[in-house]
């Protein structure tokens, strides 16, 4: 098919799709708040007073959907922390901190840790996908990369009874990462939210309790 003819094809699909239109109607910065939203109203993920980390943050509508779950009365703070960081820049929102950087580079994971003060989170958010390069084994490396990362700070970072929620996609190298999953967690489960479009492989994994949580520090090889 013709370049314009796609491009036309995903513009209708894009200003036609129910979540496009709820998200303007509900002020989020992306559709893929209703991802987060569904997973979270299924499994009970976010809670006022938690320790909250968004990797890959940016636009910033799971930040906008967890700090609306944080939030107390109109107008007040959050009850709780969030703590976004990404590659890109993100507009500011309210009572959640910032941090520009690029997750697989030690110094932004110090910095990350700085942020932390020592404090566990109790739930670590990853919706980070690479760049893809379109060569299949490539691309499927630097998405297990980004996810062995996401697994070994939580393994650092998370309170032993904490939630990872990451993105994968299941032609990327899905059922390696599915395995590391079952051996760092307690429970795993796959979650295909209805905003995720039928044709993409894109799925989440949760994994719930840590197995091997690291009391100390450790340098990220
Ligand atoms: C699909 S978007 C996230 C959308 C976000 N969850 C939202 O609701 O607005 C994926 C983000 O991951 C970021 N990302 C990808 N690789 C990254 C890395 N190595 N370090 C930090 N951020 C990364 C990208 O810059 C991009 O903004």
């Amino acid at each position: 098919m013709a370049k314009n003819k796609l491009n036309k094809n995903w513009l209708h699909d894009h200003i036609n799709d129910p979540y496009v239109k709820a998200a303007q109607k509900d002020g989020y910065r992306a559709r893929a708040a209703y991802k987060l939203k569904e997973i979270d109203e299924d499994e009970k993920l976010i809670k006022p007073g938690q320790v909250i980390v968004d990797l890959g943050c940016t636009p910033g509508s799971w930040g906008q959907y967890t700090r609306r779950k944080l939030a107390g009365k109109e107008g007040g703070g959050i009850n709780g922390t969030i703590i976004g960081l990404d590659i890109l820049p993100m507009e500011p929102i309210a009572d959640m901190h910032f941090l520009q950087g690029d997750f697989r580079e030690q110094e932004v994971l110090d910095r990350l840790g700085e942020v932390l003060q020592g404090r566990k989170a109790d739930l670590v958010l990853s919706d980070m996908a690479p760049n893809l390069s379109g060569i299949a084994t490539a691309d499927a490396a630097r998405m297990e990369d980004l996810i062995d990362l996401a697994i070994e700070f939580s393994q650092m970072h998370l309170k032993p009874g904490g939630a990872l929620l990451v993105k994968c996609f299941k032609d990327m190298g899905f059922s390696q990462i599915v395995e590391k999953f079952r051996h760092e967690f307690k429970t795993v489960m796959q979650k295909k939210p209805k905003a995720s479009r039928d044709k993409s492989s894109e799925i989440f994994l949760l994994g719930r309790g840590l197995k091997h949580p690291v009391e100390k520090s450790r340098e990220i090889a």
